[in-house]
């Protein structure tokens, strides 16, 4: 488990991380969004013991990760620009992580260039700039570590590529304790492979929720009323975080649960109605206004 404690760290006079609060559960899937300059990687950062606190505290599994190899041998960090070493080909930083990395999987990473078709001995500086970011998720997967810290790894890599990825991830996560957390803007991806998203803002936590728990709690419908006078009264029965409408069409995104929802329509004439899959963008919005933010404002890719 990683807990965080009134974390601050400043650049200068920026103020990165403001009074950051977090615990992240074990063997999840744990996304980081926010809006550029929120403070994903200098978090991601401090979390791989990179960089210092200023101030406040982070334990993983009960121990402070800066300066501690022990509590570094356990996670593995993939940063967004992966470094590698001058000169360096795939089998010498393969070589190099298994002196950090106790449990690395040599044979796994070997097996795993060939399905990739990375060559074990070119030159990395040689290699596209997607092929550096499979060749640095390779290897961060064969590290073998309980934690897994991601920055925006899958951006550079092409539709195909990304769903591999993603597929061996999902493989490891299946097979073996591994609780990954993963910075991303791509808020469809998150969808698809998170189970708990943390929302930073200017350096703070706007929100920290289970996935199936936000969606319990926000519905979003469309209908078409047999009277357009009936509209007024929905409205001031639901708490509605968004409306549009096409033509007599109307969508609607509101809080509350499925059965409650439905029962304000229940005596409604319609000749449409329909509850549809919310997208984590649509819960995001809902969330993040729920608690002051006009997040149309937010800029987020
Ligand atoms: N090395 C640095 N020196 C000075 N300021 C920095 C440095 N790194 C980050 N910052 C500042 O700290 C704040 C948080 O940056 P950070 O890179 O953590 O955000 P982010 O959420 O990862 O952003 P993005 O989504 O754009 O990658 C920003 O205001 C940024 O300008």
């Amino acid at each position: 488990m990683i807990e965080i404690d009134s974390l601050n760290k400043n650049y200068g006079k920026v103020a990165a991380i403001k009074g950051l609060n977090l615990t992240i559960e074990e063997d999840r899937v744990f996304g980081l969004i926010g809006t550029n300059g929120a403070g994903k990687s200098t978090l991601l950062r401090m979390l791989s013991g990179i960089l210092k606190a200023d101030t406040g505290t982070i334990l993983i599994d009960g121990q402070p990760v800066y300066d501690n190899p022990a509590a570094k041998s356990n996670l593995c960090f993939i940063a967004d620009d992966p470094y590698f070493f001058p000169n360096a080909n795939p089998m010498t930083m393969a070589k190099y992580y298994q002196t950090i990395y106790p449990k690395f999987e040599m044979d796994r990473f070997k097996t795993l260039l060939a399905d990739f078709g990375l060559d074990p001995k070119r030159r990395i500086s040689e290699f596209s700039k997607g092929m550096k970011r499979q060749l640095a998720i390779l290897l961060g997967l064969c590290a073998n570590t309980k934690y897994l810290l991601l920055d925006e790894v899958f951006d550079g890599l092409d539709p195909v590529m990304r769903q591999s990825m993603k597929s061996l991830f999902a493989e490891d996560m299946d097979r073996r304790q591994l609780t990954t957390i993963i910075a991303s803007h791509n808020l469809r991806e998150l969808e698809d492979i998170c189970d708990h998203i943390g929302f930073l803002h200017s350096g703070g936590l706007l929100l920290s929720e289970d996935l199936a728990d936000m969606k319990l709690e926000i519905q979003k419908l469309q209908c078409v009323f047999k009277n357009d006078d009936d509209l007024a009264e929905v409205m001031e029965k639901l708490h509605v975080v968004d409306h549009t409408t096409r033509g007599r069409l109307h969508t609607f995104v509101v809080r509350g649960e499925r059965s409650e929802v439905e029962a304000v329509f229940d005596h409604v004439p319609m000749t449409f109605f329909e509850v549809l899959p919310l997208t984590l963008e649509e819960i995001f919005i809902a969330e993040a206004e729920a608690v002051g933010y006009d997040t149309r404002k937010l800029i987020l890719k």
